[in-house]
């Protein structure tokens, strides 16, 4: 009996971690091989992931955090934590949108560094908790490991594609008739981007280094003490805290090798999408039963199904939330490139209350750097 259900869990474990950590893998994958293959893709399909994110696994991610927190605190009901997750982003969204009207240079400069942040954090839990890796335990490499993972959709493109990097940032204070911050100008400039490479790439490497002795030890450690370590497929669950260790480490050169190469409004919205994400809806999916029996049965429709219900209504209430800045800003956008520019100052005034929302489950599942 016992050993049906570790057999379950396993199941489970592995149709998660290939649901949430493959699509991502493919994706980053095929658009670094197309753009080695010297084909370059034009202008107005590098926007489709970020178009389709409005309704397709992107905007809806964070429609659920009112469940993410109910599951992490075992609460059956999540309509307490709906009022408490509602008042979240109705202050700190609605304070933080005001920032955008009066000081649209300062939104946008601490837009980019919750970016860094929340996708950075976002990596610890389906690290940990999904692939399985063991050479995370400490804060250290944890804070190190999300510091670089968050630095790398961001920095990456400024170092790579300076120019397109400041159209965007063009664009999203545009609608607020702002000129650009100063620092783009500044951060443009070669010896700075070349200093910022070099400090991106160092830590790259610091934190690898630091990672590789973390599992080296894990691995003498249970070796030592005869304990088997995990039974689960050695690509997506590795079977050994070294093993978990090369996972990581390729997926972040791979994640490098992405960020330099790949036109940025293409790899931003793609990794939105397929990696940030998608493992968050996986990690939101490990908290409920139902799921777990599915995904232990090689089922992930209907999982998805219950994610897809769970974020409609949120997803509704956020779609009126970009309607609203669309009426709102002072310009009103002229382009579909200047519309999606006003969606993701919507993104912006959504993901700072998603952040601390994630945050604080993070807290209490004892994954965060904090
Ligand atoms: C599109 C794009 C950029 C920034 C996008 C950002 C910052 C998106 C953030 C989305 C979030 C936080 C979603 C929620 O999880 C850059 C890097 C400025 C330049 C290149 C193109
Ligand atoms: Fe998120």
């Amino acid at each position: 009996m016992r050993d049906e259900t570790v057999t379950a869990t396993g199941e489970a474990d592995r149709t998660l971690a290939a649901f949430a950590l493959v699509p991502g893998w493919i994706a980053v994958g095929v658009l670094i091989s197309i753009v080695a293959a010297g084909v370059s893709i034009p202008l107005r399909y590098r926007w489709v992931p970020l178009a389709v994110s409005v309704l397709v696994v992107g905007f809806p991610h964070g429609a659920v955090d009112h469940h993410l927190l109910a599951r992490v605190r075992d609460d059956s009901t999540p309509r307490g934590s709906l009022a408490r997750v509602g008042a979240t982003y109705a202050v700190l969204g609605g304070g933080y949108a005001f920032v955008w009207f009066f000081l649209p240079r300062v939104a946008v400069t601490v837009f980019l560094l919750v970016t860094i942040v929340h996708w950075g954090t976002g990596e610890l839990y389906p690290l940990i908790e999904i692939a399985g890796v063991h050479h995370l335990g400490s804060s250290t490499s944890r804070l190190a490991t999300a510091t670089i993972r968050g630095c790398l959709p961001i920095l990456g493109p400024l170092v790579a594609f300076p120019d397109r990097f400041s159209t965007v940032v063009s664009l999203l204070v545009t609608p607020f008739l702002g000129t650009p911050p100063a620092w783009i100008a500044a951060l443009g400039d070669p010896h700075v981007r070349a200093a910022i490479a070099a400090s991106v790439g160092g830590g790259v490497v610091a934190t690898l280094a630091l990672g590789a002795a973390r599992a080296r030890a894990v691995d003498a450690a249970l070796i030592h003490r005869a304990q088997p370590t995990s039974q689960v497929d050695a690509i997506v669950r590795p079977r050994t805290a070294v093993g978990g260790w090369l996972l990581d480490a390729c997926e972040t050169v791979l994640l490098c090798a992405f960020f330099l190469v790949v036109p940025p409004v293409l790899a931003v919205g793609t990794y939105f999408c397929l990696w940030h994400s998608l493992r968050h809806v996986a990690r939101l999916i490990t908290f409920d039963d139902r799921s777990t029996t599915d995904l232990a049965d090689g089922r992930i429709g209907r999982p998805l199904w219950r994610f897809t219900r769970d974020a409609l209504p949120l997803t509704a209430g956020g779609l009126l939330v970009i309607a609203g800045v669309f009426v709102a800003v002072p310009r009103s956008p002229g382009t579909p490139t200047e519309s999606i520019g006003v969606y993701l100052v919507a993104i912006a005034v959504l993901t700072l209350p998603h952040t601390v929302l994630v945050a604080i489950a993070d807290r209490e599942q004892g994954i965060g750097p904090w």
